[in-house]
């Protein structure tokens, strides 16, 4: 979870190949409308959110064998609902300043997330330090310092090939 631009994708692509199991990324299920809204500068509200956010809950609960969600789950209230769907859920939180995280997504081509959209997703984000199940990962680090921390903490050993690819 975080804002966009944090790194969200890329860390969920990477553990979900080091885990080996399904990654399911949360951009690919808003609602047409959604998608629609961003594209024209319009910031999601809870509205937009609630079935998008159940419908990640049903992927997250049936994938056999677990998965990793990429999903921006700004607010506590999102993050329960997800939790209400898989009560086992980890969650890592990618931590990144209004800056930087505007840079990042002004430098990715073609996305439907424009940058005149970013402050409204540090306007919404309440993190969730002090939440169960909850690892905050500096988006600042490299990658694979990033991939090792969360697989420490998931529990598993880092399978250092997988981590130490370029980005
Ligand atoms: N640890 C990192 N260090 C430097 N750059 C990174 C790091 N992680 C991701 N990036 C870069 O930042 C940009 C945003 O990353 P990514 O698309 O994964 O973020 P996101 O949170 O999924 O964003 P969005 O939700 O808007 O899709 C990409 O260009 C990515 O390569
Ligand atoms: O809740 C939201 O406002 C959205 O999920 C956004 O965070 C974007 O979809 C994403 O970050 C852009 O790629």
């Amino acid at each position: 979870m975080g804002v966009a631009g944090c790194g969200k994708s890329t860390v969920a692509a990477r553990l979900a190949t080091a885990l080996g199991c399904a990654l399911i990324e949360g951009d690919d299920f808003h609602l047409p409308q959604s998608q629609h809204k961003m594209r024209h500068g319009i910031a999601l509200d809870d509205a937009d959110r609630w079935p998008w956010l159940d419908r990640l809950g049903v992927l997250l609960a049936e994938a056999p064998g677990g998965a990793v969600l990429s999903c921006s789950a700004l607010k506590r209230r999102y993050r329960e609902r997800l939790r209400a769907a898989v009560p086992a859920l980890q969650t890592v939180f990618i931590d990144i300043g209004p800056e930087e995280a505007r840079a990042r997504v002004a430098a990715r081509p073609a996305h439907l997330f424009p940058p005149s959209l970013v402050a409204s997703q540090f306007e919404a984000l309440e993190p969730p330090l002090g939440e169960p199940g909850v690892l905050r990962v500096d988006a600042m680090q490299p990658r694979a310092v990033q991939g090792e921390a969360i697989l420490r903490w998931l529990g598993h050993a880092a399978p250092q090939p997988l981590m130490e690819t370029p980005p």
